[in-house]
């Protein structure tokens, strides 16, 4: 309960901050609208009574009240609307910044690639969009607490057991709630399988996916397991609806049995003569009108709950994701530009939530200036080690010395400002294809120059060529007008935004080239050496991760990543000469191209 008052609170305070005339407006009409029925009632009695006693214009008055009365209390809920709805909006793209920020407000990459975290934020997703509804409900409860307060006054008058009929209200608010909680802890349980047959569904829409799907055969298949994971969720969902059904039910008759009892006792009263005809009229419509009230509350009930739920799950969500970044002037500086370059000094590594250790002892120098490229067999360990250098993790055990300086003691947001990456799993931004590129370097975002210079680095000029309107083309499905690229191109885009930046410490390419073919590839190793070059005048390191020994022989240094450890680091002739798993390998890539 003490939750839900904070996040009604929390959620009135938003309001206030958004609008304070509109918050007023809202809130003073939900409050003339819960309180007109009770009104009604009681001129309702007035009239019969007068009606009774013969005095006609009296009760013509109270008649033409009554009317006001309940023009008012059908209208003005209906103009409060006009009034929150607006606010509501706003609220809503409040809540949306508030996960945005949660989810990528971490330097880390934890709730990214945590699934527990992944589930939380799909629950918040849909939650949110839902705390529309939550706003009219605590409009509508504060409207109907004072309705029900007069109600029970007035009742009170009538006889003072009668003050006790709206308590009755209380069962079925309690177990409103307790249904509620029921219904989201099962919401809470079925988040993974929803999660998981909502990504089958994705794999059958997706183009990228329809192809091997239709090779494969796998349709039914999906749709079997889909069927599954739909079973798994809506039974559970299903079984939690009916014991929350039973409940409210239940207590619902708690509350009919009170109400009978009331109106029995009054029309008694009034047999006996304590009463008036109109007291017997008054309390059937009250009691109906408390009847109601409570229906209306309970209605309401799931809905505030969701409030406190997303509150809940965003305190949560902060927890789990541990303090903010600290402030960008906070910590060390990073170097101007790298003399000696990046150290990493017994480093070992296990993802958070996991004991094994994912990469183990590394002791390497990267030079400032080299090129240095990082090989090895799949899960070797070097997508690990290329985040734990983008400090998207801290080491487990270790250190990694930007010249000396930890990199834990640099803010994130310092360092990835003095870094720049190109990374497999590139991400497809359905701009013009000029910010596409600019956002590698966000004050050059507009700077047609800049993005061309990147483009040229990239060795993707011939992304541009079919394209109708140059880097004014819009990108991505999305747009009915949108230009559809192929996976290379995007690729390539991705590789520009990459060579934004002028003078990165460290450009990470982790296996930019996944998506070119090889002689695609060839050339752009090539202009990767060159750029490479400039970015050494400052110290910079480049960084490229590969699968094909061929492309990288030329690197300054190259580190053969094998079971997490570096097995081998040196330049080509060195490696060779040294006929160890780096020699091997190469002569197996090798004889596989011939
Ligand atoms: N987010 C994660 N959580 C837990 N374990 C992970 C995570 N990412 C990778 N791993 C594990 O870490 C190990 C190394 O994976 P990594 O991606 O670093 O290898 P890789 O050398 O880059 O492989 P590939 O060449 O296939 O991309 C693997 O055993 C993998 O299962």
């Amino acid at each position: 309960m003490r939750r839900l008052l904070i996040a009604a609170g929390g959620l009135l305070a938003m309001c206030w901050r958004q609008s304070p005339g509109k918050t007023l407006a809202a809130v003073g009409l939900m409050i003339a609208s819960g309180t007109a029925m009770p009104l009604a009632g009681i001129s309702l009695r007035q009239l019969v009574n007068a009606a009774l006693d013969g005095r006609i214009g009296e009760a013509v008055l109270l008649g033409v009240l009554i009317a006001v009365l309940l023009i008012a209390a059908l209208t003005c809920s209906h103009f409060a609307h006009i009034a929150y709805y607006e606010l509501a909006e706003l609220n809503m793209l409040r809540y949306n910044h508030q996960l945005i920020t949660l989810a990528n407000g971490s330097s880390s990459l934890e709730a990214h690639e945590n699934p527990e975290y992944a589930d939380r934020l799909t629950v918040l997703e849909r939650e949110v969009l839902q705390t529309r509804n939550t706003l009219q409900a605590l409009l509508a409860t504060s409207g109907l607490a004072f309705g029900m307060l007069l109600t029970a006054v007035m009742l009170a008058f009538l006889h003072p057991v009668l003050f006790l009929l709206p308590l009755l209200a209380v069962p079925p608010i309690l177990a409103g709630r307790r249904a509620e909680q029921i219904v989201d802890a099962s919401r809470g349980r079925t988040a993974e399988p929803t999660r998981r047959a909502l990504n089958l569904v994705h794999l059958t829409t997706a183009s990228a996916t329809a192809k091997e799907l239709k090779v494969f055969q796998l349709e039914d298949e999906v749709r079997r397991r889909h069927s599954e994971l739909w079973d798994l969720t809506s039974g559970d969902l299903w079984r939690a609806q009916r014991r929350a059904t039973l409940l409210r039910a239940l207590s619902q008759l708690v509350f009919a049995t009170g109400y009978v009892s009331a109106v029995l006792l009054v029309a008694h009263g009034a047999i006996t003569g304590r009463s008036t005809v109109g007291d017997v009229v008054l309390v059937v419509v009250l009691a109906s009108q408390v009847n109601s009230q409570v229906a209306q509350v309970v209605a309401l009930v799931p809905d505030l709950q969701r409030l406190s739920g997303v509150d809940r799950r965003l305190r949560e969500l902060q927890d789990a994701l541990g303090r903010p970044a600290p402030a960008p002037d906070a910590g060390t500086a990073a170097p101007d530009r790298l003399r000696s370059g990046i150290t990493l000094r017994g480093l070992s590594f296990a993802y958070p939530g996991t004991e094994a250790l994912v990469l183990r002892d590394v002791d390497l120098h990267l030079p400032a200036g080299a090129t240095v490229a990082v090989v090895g067999e799949n899960g070797a360990g070097k997508s690990s080690l290329v985040k734990m250098l983008c400090g998207f993790y801290r080491p487990t055990h270790g250190d990694i010395l930007v010249d000396g300086t930890p990199l834990r003691a640099i803010p994130s947001k310092t360092w990835h400002a003095r870094m720049s990456a190109g990374f497999q799993d590139f991400a497809r931004y359905e701009f013009v294809v000029r910010q596409t590129v600019g956002v590698g370097d966000l004050p050059r975002e507009s700077s047609e120059s800049a993005v061309v210079e990147a483009l040229r680095r990239a060795h993707a000029e011939d992304v541009l060529a079919p394209l109708p309107d140059g880097l004014g083309t819009q990108l991505g499905k999305s747009y009915s007008d949108g230009a559809e690229l192929s996976g290379g191109q995007w690729q390539k885009l991705a590789l520009g935004r990459a060579f934004m930046r002028d003078r990165p410490l460290l450009l990470v390419l982790d296996e930019p080239t996944a998506a070119l073919d090889a002689e695609a590839e060839d050339a752009l190793f090539k202009r990767y050496i060159t750029q490479a070059r400039k970015i050494a005048a400052d110290g910079g390191i480049t960084l490229l991760v590969s699968h094909r020994f061929s492309t990288i022989s030329t690197a300054d240094m190259i580190v053969v990543v094998a079971d997490g450890r570096v097995a081998e680091a040196g330049d080509h002739g060195e490696l060779i000469r040294r006929g160890g798993l780096y020699a091997e390998l190469y002569a197996l890539q090798a004889r596989g191209y011939r």
